[in-house]
């Protein structure tokens, strides 16, 4: 009850909504294993910016990768930590999922991702999303996408697997599942 009151009072939420189109402890590192390798680059920006409100519980999770905050392995890996490092704070009970980019909020997998690379990178990329969604799905605290954009594919997938989805209502945002257009089929797992 609390929580509901703190999501609906933030500003956050609201406020991040409103974007429309013009929007031109104690955490130990127990990542899974599957994360371990994929150390983030320090020499590139952050693809993931998290703001904790310890007073309210929730976190707002700002997806920053220009230009459309497509998957790329590199984000899903910074996305699955932050959420691991959320999950082990127990102060943390909500979760708001946001794109910081302009009129997209996840253009779903990265189409590069997906041609030329070596089968043990096309390996780890797929258990990257499988990770990402495993966590948001499973996750104990309450999740919530606050989709200000569009939102094809794998980007409507992520909100999928949030609790609640709100979506910015601005008939220029698309959000849904396109996969059989482009003529990929996800792999067998
Ligand atoms: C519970 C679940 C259980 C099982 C699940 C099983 C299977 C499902 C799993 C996964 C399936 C998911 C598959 C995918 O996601 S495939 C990707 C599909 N995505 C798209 O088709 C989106 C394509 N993009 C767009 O429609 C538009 O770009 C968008 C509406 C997002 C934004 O339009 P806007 O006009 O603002 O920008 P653009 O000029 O089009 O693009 C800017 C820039 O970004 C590049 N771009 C766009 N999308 C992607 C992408 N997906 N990957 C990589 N790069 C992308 C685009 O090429 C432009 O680049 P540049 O020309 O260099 O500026």
């Amino acid at each position: 009850m609390a929580l509901r009151a703190a999501l609906r009072s933030r500003s956050g939420l609201s406020g991040l909504l409103s974007q429309r189109s013009s929007c031109s402890s104690d955490i130990r590192m127990c990542v899974s294993p599957l994360l371990v390798p994929q150390e983030r680059n320090y020499s590139t920006p952050p693809k993931i910016r998290v703001e904790f409100d310890q007073s309210t519980g929730v976190a707002v999770m700002h997806m920053q990768s220009p230009p459309v905050n497509s998957l790329s392995l590199d984000f899903l890996t910074e996305l699955c930590i932050s959420v691991e490092k959320l999950e082990m704070d127990k102060s943390c009970r909500g979760l708001i999922i946001t794109s910081a980019q302009p009129k997209v909020f996840s253009a779903g997998l990265d189409i590069t991702e997906m041609y030329g690379k070596s089968p043990e990178h096309c390996g780890a990329f797929w258990r990257s999303v499988q990770e990402m969604w495993l966590k948001l799905y499973g996750s104990n605290m309450v999740t919530i996408a606050a989709i200000n954009g569009s939102s094809p594919a794998g980007g409507c997938l992520m909100a999928m697997t949030c609790d609640y989805r709100i979506m910015a209502d601005n008939p220029r945002y698309n959000i849904g599942l396109n996969e059989t257009q482009l003529g990929i089929v996800a792999p067998f797992w």
